[in-house]
């Protein structure tokens, strides 16, 4: 039954209702969102996590003209239930259904595009900044995350914002995880502050926080806590320039309510601390909230069940690789920003604590602090997103490849990915990469490969990308033995005529299906750089026409690479340059989006047909 939920559309409705009524709104919310995140899969225990903050917030601000900005926005979906999307919630991530991220496209009510973390402060900040520009009096809300919170940007705009007289309030959603369980200082800081010390239970703060304390009271306040050795919360946030409120129960709608209409009532820059529990009333999901960090469809009876797949995913493959490599050389050490279980670090880390290191949501300094230990002789292995790696780029130039020291990225999620749709995908790794000197890019073609590669990256004396996506290839048999590949090899993998096929990474399988349909010849190229320069004109000069196939931006990818390489060598042949395109690719089903984008072996096929013809 949702009585209540079912008389909202939007945040107006939801206002109209009496204050009394919003813990049965809460309760018919999380059971809607619990049946529905249960069919269609997604982002689950952070949503029921959010829910009283989410209702709390609209029935206080006026949305959408106040503007709300959730970090990373995977705890959006009770926010898009409530402004006006809940009939569609049944298409989340679906193909031309409703992004699993706040979408500026999708809704006036979600202010700011997100799916990377961290962003909320800065953003918000301008929304203030701009208020105050236009003389508009709307407030701004950053909702962050306490794994967010750990990100270098965050406090960049904290620093920024605490020093400004703007009307923003920075809420920290603290459920003590980040997808897995949080790391770091801050992290510490921040369970110090809800256990034993002082803390006793939420605290009562809606009349507390009016009470301006004068500064010079304040300070001898302070030097008197300091004296008895006392842990004064939210200090770092006043610090910041901060008016720290909490910490609050933030499934305590009440509260939540009353604090926020008291905060709206303050000016300047306002901190919010709420306590959530990331699968709230949901017990599976509270006992193992990475778990249920993000899910396939299941049975909200019985819960998530393991899946099973007859071929390894890459992530697989490369998690084996580090175990094993790891035991043959003593020197690797393995490297994640807050992507344990996504980039296939469980078992390492717990075979090899001593030299496994979460850095928290930290791209930037991940690369920094690869090329500090490389420095010293240790062996980093940096596993990461591709689409995180953007974030790091100045890491990538300055740290790590103007000083050639040899670190691996061991990088997972390229090319489309699927659901989490643009925000996520990975791109343009090759295009970014390969303007890079030093670095070398390696794409292996099937699982095997990608062992191998990862092992002949783990020898090279330099910076080393091996990129590879989400989930599984061909399914190859994955050899124990790990041979180093020739560097900067490609093979030949048919032999046809007047067409060249040059595969670069796992859309080999669309080569070859493409080679068998036209007889062409298909190389598998491996390589992005160095480039197999000689095969290339190889075929160049024994072909009519030269096809590149791959997973990347066609703009300043691997099939850039080939006309490059022909230019320099002179040679003049028809190209065919198949890629993704120059615009971003919605989420949806990985294997239907790379069908759409020609990518698949009838795809591949066709252009080429058309080409000739
Ligand atoms: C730049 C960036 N790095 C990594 C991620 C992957 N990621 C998504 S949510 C998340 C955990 C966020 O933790 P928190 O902000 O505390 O939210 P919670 O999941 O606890 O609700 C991570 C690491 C990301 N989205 N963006
Ligand atoms: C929100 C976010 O960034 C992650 O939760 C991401 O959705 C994980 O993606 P994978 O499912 O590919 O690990
Ligand atoms: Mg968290």
């Amino acid at each position: 039954m949702t009585t209540l939920l079912d008389q909202i559309n939007l945040p107006a409705d939801l206002r109209a209702l009496d204050r009394e009524d919003l813990p049965q709104v809460a309760g018919e919310l999380r059971q809607f969102l619990l049946d529905s995140i249960s069919s269609t899969g997604g982002h689950f225990a952070s949503n029921l996590g959010a829910v009283e903050l989410t209702l709390a917030l609209h029935y206080v601000f006026n949305t959408p003209y106040d503007r709300i900005v959730w970090d990373v926005g995977h705890q959006s979906y009770p926010h898009k239930v409530l402004t006006g999307r809940r009939e569609r919630m049944g298409t989340m991530r679906q193909q031309n259904g409703l992004a699993g991220f706040p979408k500026r496209e999708e809704s006036e009510y979600d202010t700011f595009g997100v799916g990377h973390s961290s962003t909320s402060i800065g953003a918000a900040l301008g929304f203030a900044e701009a208020a105050k520009l236009h003389g508009e009096n709307r407030k701004a809300i950053a909702v962050i995350g306490d794994g967010s919170m750990t990100a270098g940007m965050a406090f960049e705009a904290l620093n920024n914002a605490g020093d400004r007289d703007v009307d923003l309030l920075v809420i920290l959603n603290d459920n003590e995880m980040s997808i897995s369980p949080n790391v770091g200082a801050l992290n510490n800081y921040l369970a110090k502050m809800l256990s034993g010390k002082f803390y006793n239970g939420f605290r009562n703060v809606s009349g507390r926080m009016l009470d301006k304390v004068p500064p010079l009271r304040e300070l001898a306040k302070r030097s008197e806590e300091q004296l008895k050795g006392l842990f004064t919360p939210g200090l770092l946030f006043e610090e910041f320039g901060f008016n720290y409120i909490g910490p609050i129960d933030g499934h305590d709608i009440d509260t939540l309510v009353t604090t926020l209409s008291n905060i709206k009532n303050l000016s300047g820059p306002q901190f919010l601390h709420v306590v959530t529990k990331k699968g709230q009333g949901y017990k599976l999901a509270v006992a193992d909230p990475v778990k249920y960090h993000a899910v396939t469809p299941f049975t909200p009876e019985n819960g998530m069940t393991g899946k099973s797949s007859s071929k390894p995913s890459f992530t697989q493959v490369f998690g084996e690789w580090l175990c094993d490599m790891a035991a043959k050389d003593e020197r690797l050490v393995g490297i994640t920003p807050a992507m344990r279980e996504g980039s296939g670090l469980v078992k390492f880390a717990e075979q090899y604590p001593a030299r496994y290191f979460d850095v928290g949501i930290a791209e930037q300094h991940a690369v920094t602090f690869a090329g500090g230990l490389a420095c010293e002789g240790v062996k980093p292995v940096v596993a990461i997103y591709s689409t995180f790696l953007q974030r790091a780029y100045d890491q990538l130039v300055h740290d790590v490849a103007l000083q050639n020291l040899p670190v691996v990225f061991a990088i997972d999620r390229a090319g489309l990915v699927g659901a989490d749709g643009p925000t996520h995908a990975g791109s343009f790794d090759y295009s970014f990469l390969r303007c890079i000197p030093n670095m070398a890019i390696l794409a292996p073609g099937d699982e095997n490969e990608c062992r191998q590669m990862l092992y002949t990256a783990f020898l090279h004396d330099g910076p080393t990308a091996v990129r590879y996506p989400r989930g599984s290839g061909l399914g190859a048999t994955v050899e124990e033995e790990m041979t180093a590949l020739p560097w900067g090899k490609g093979e030949v993998r048919r032999k046809g005529s007047k067409v060249a096929i040059l595969s670069f990474g796992t859309r080999l399988g669309a080569a070859l299906e493409a080679g068998e349909a036209l007889d062409a010849t298909v190389a598998n190229m491996r390589f992005v750089k160095p480039l197999d320069d000689a095969l290339v004109a190889e075929l160049a000069t024994s072909h009519d026409l030269i096809v590149t196939v791959e997973d990347n931006a066609i703009m300043g990818g691997a099939g850039s690479a080939v006309l490059e390489s022909l230019s320099a060598q002179g040679i003049k042949i028809d190209t065919l340059l198949l890629g993704l395109p120059d615009g971003y690719v919605e989420h949806g089903e990985q294997h239907k989006l790379l069908a759409d984008c020609g990518l698949d072996g009838a795809g591949v096929t066709a252009a080429i047909r058309k080409k000739l013809a």
